[in-house]
């Protein structure tokens, strides 16, 4: 079955990868692209600033975005992805759910919230399963669904791998790409010869939300992982592609060849979007993974981990993934595959 999809915020930088992914997707069929009021009533074409370096799709160009509003989209839309300004999100995103839509959202809001699934479906697709709590408590036909903060999402599938050995302590330390911060996010000025080592809010999501996915879910309620996280995140001329410093303290001894092993072998999951290996481990390297050269692994959507070293309760590693495909738009598309494999659209 093709399912019937439409973009909240398709005109910005999330947006247009979102048209990038799908655009081609072979399980998912654009049918209504949504903005801001301002751009409702024009061709896609007029009033997206395109970034991206492929041309627009043909399909795409000259079709009429709506308004961001449930009576605005077509009925028979199966699926929403969205990826507007949480501020935005916080009070739309709701609206669809209950108007019978099923979401899936890359934006910050209602990430932690308990009955909303926050997942990484080659790390915790049984998450989903809330969303019969969250049907049941909100009375919603419809469903939201959100995947992660880009920093964190980088960093998880290889704590996930090192779980066996029990994670007690995360300690990480980010150098994050300008494209995170959307396209007029941090001036030239700013960044060009510099680093700037604060990104507004950034350090508490991800120390919430790897204890969020990490958790396990007994049918009723997700229960978060004791694990103490601390980050500290950074932003540095880059433009696309996080790299990451973690510490990882484990309750049982571990070596950075148990650590590449777990690694190695952490599985992927049968999706069309996610990447075998899900998890590129560099053995011979120390300087990998780097941001140009390994950003694009397995199309933007693999994690890449490196530079294995033994500290005195655990491991030191470095990992990198692609903000804004691993890191966003991918991974809202990887989680309506999961959706629609799960059986929710
Ligand atoms: N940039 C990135 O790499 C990443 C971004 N994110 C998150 O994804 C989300 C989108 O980010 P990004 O694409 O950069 O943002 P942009 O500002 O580039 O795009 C925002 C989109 O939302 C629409 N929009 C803005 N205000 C409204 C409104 N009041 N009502 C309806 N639609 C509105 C815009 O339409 P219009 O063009 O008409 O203004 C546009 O389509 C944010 O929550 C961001 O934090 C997450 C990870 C990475
Ligand atoms: N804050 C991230 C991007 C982002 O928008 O994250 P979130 O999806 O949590 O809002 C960065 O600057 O790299």
């Amino acid at each position: 079955m093709t399912v019937t999809a439409g973009i909240l915020g398709a005109t910005g930088a999330v947006g247009q990868r979102l048209i990038q992914l799908l655009e081609p997707h072979p399980d998912f069929e654009l049918a209504a692209l949504t903005a801001s009021n301002a751009s409702a009533g024009h061709p896609y074409r007029d009033v997206a600033k395109w970034r991206i370096d492929a041309p627009i799709p043909e399909s795409v160009a000259e079709t009429t975005v709506r308004r961001t509003e449930p009576d605005a989209v077509p009925d028979d839309i199966d699926l929403l992805f969205s990826s507007l300004p949480s501020s935005v999100g916080e009070r739309v995103e709701p609206a669809f759910c209950e108007a019978g839509y099923v979401v899936s959202s890359n934006s910050s809001n209602h990430r932690t919230a308990p009955d909303v699934p926050l997942t990484i479906p080659e790390v915790n697709p049984d998450h989903l399963g809330v969303l019969e709590v969250q049907q049941d408590e909100r009375g919603w036909d419809g469903a939201l669904v959100k995947n992660p903060n880009c920093s964190t999402i980088t960093m998880v599938p290889t704590l996930a791998a090192l779980d066996s050995f029990g994670l007690e302590r995360v300690t990480v330390s980010t150098l994050q790409a300008v494209s995170g911060a959307g396209y007029s996010g941090v001036s030239s000025m700013e960044i060009i010869d510099n680093a700037i080592p604060h990104i507004g809010g950034e350090e508490r999501k991800m120390e919430q939300e790897a204890c969020k996915l990490l958790g396990t879910f007994d049918g009723a309620e997700i229960d978060w992982h004791g694990v103490d996280v601390a980050a500290s995140c950074n932003r540095i001329p880059t433009l696309d592609g996080h790299l990451e410093n973690v510490w990882a303290d484990t309750r049982e001894s571990i070596t950075p060849a148990d650590a590449r092993a777990a690694m190695q072998s952490y599985s992927s999951i049968d999706l069309y979007s996610s990447p075998d290996p899900l998890i590129h481990v560099f053995d011979d390297e120390p300087d990998r993974p780097q941001p140009r050269l390994d950003r694009l692994r397995g199309d933007g959507m693999a994690v890449t981990a490196g530079g294995f070293q033994e500290t005195t309760d655990g491991v030191q590693y470095n990992c990198l993934a692609h903000n804004t495909i691993r890191g966003a738009a991918g991974a809202s598309v990887l989680n309506g595959e999961l959706l629609h494999k799960q059986g929710w659209l």
